[in-house]
């Protein structure tokens, strides 16, 4: 449930994040913090290291690679050292995720009702009370008819549907921390607006910091307070939205507004050049 104080200091402390695979570095030296219902968005060129910084954060680090540092989340601690079964009490609960590709966060052998009911009840809700809720969820994601679609199979559904039930089942307890990875973009462009707006709507309503990862720097702009700016797996600049696009600082960058539509007028990027 959500009930931080904004005045506790931050939610999500990140110090140090180093992630190996074996001994060479994907992420190296990553530091940032996450106030109560505040929004990151995470950018930087392929490979940068954005995925595996979230996958640290969330305690879903593929075999082989180890994390080193700090990520604090408050009240609840070191999450790095975390056994899995203490992760289990964490995420879904105070941490909710949304990844690229649905049917991975899906079980493709359960009504889609039952899958967000189910993600209640693992943190303590009863059944009745749950499969109420996970209806309501459903209407909450704008699915049509969530009468009949928790009766569906994830198979049953379009990709857009998908990512809906898996926003649905993200949101199920309130997490004070969402963590989308690229949520959007394997969705039709036509619904991606819609998806990306749902997470928007649904994190506001709930209060809960959003970490964002994206590709499409539109996107983050419209939905982010702040952004950070990965390189060779380090942050490299970090500032607020109108500031990093405005006014980048970085090569990268630059680099990255040049490859996008979003790039600053001629001078206002020479204006302030320097690392940060
Ligand atoms: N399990 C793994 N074992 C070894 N190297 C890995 C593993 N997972 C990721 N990497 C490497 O870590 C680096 C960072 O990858 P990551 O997926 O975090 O990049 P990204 O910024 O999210 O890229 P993209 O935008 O393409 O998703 C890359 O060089 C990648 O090849």
């Amino acid at each position: 449930m959500n009930g931080q104080d904004p005045t506790d200091g931050p939610l999500l402390q990140v110090r140090d994040l180093t992630v190996l695979a074996g001994r060479q570095p994907l992420v190296q030296d990553v530091s940032f913090e996450l106030a109560a219902g505040e929004r990151v968005g995470l950018i930087g060129a392929s490979g940068s290291g954005k995925s595996v910084t979230c996958m640290a954060i969330a305690g879903l680090l593929a075999d082989g690679l180890t994390a080193g540092g700090s990520v604090q989340l408050t009240g609840t601690g070191e999450l790095l050292t975390r056994s899995e079964r203490g992760w289990a009490e964490v995420r879904g609960s105070r941490v909710g995720m949304v990844f690229q590709e649905p049917m991975t966060a899906l079980n493709p052998t359960m009504r889609v009702g039952r899958q967000v009911a189910e993600a209640m009840r693992l943190h303590g809700t009863d059944r009745s009370t749950a499969n109420r809720a996970a209806v309501d969820l459903l209407a909450a994601v704008d699915l049509p008819d969530p009468d009949r679609l928790a009766t569906a199979y994830p198979h049953q559904l379009s990709g857009g549907q998908r990512q809906r039930v898996v926003l649905a089942m993200a949101m199920a307890n309130q997490p004070d921390l969402l963590i989308c990875d690229e949520p959007t973009t394997a969705l039709d462009v036509t619904v991606q607006a819609k998806v990306l707006q749902l997470i928007d709507d649904r994190a506001a309503a709930a209060g809960s910091a959003v970490l964002f990862i994206s590709h499409d720097l539109a996107v983050v702009a419209s939905l982010c307070d702040r952004l950070l700016v990965m390189y060779q797996g380090r942050v490299v600049e970090h500032g607020s939205v109108v500031e990093v696009l405005t006014a980048p600082r970085h090569p990268h960058t630059r680099q990255l507004l040049a490859d996008s539509e979003l790039a600053p007028a001629d001078g206002a990027a020479e204006a302030d050049a320097g690392d940060r």
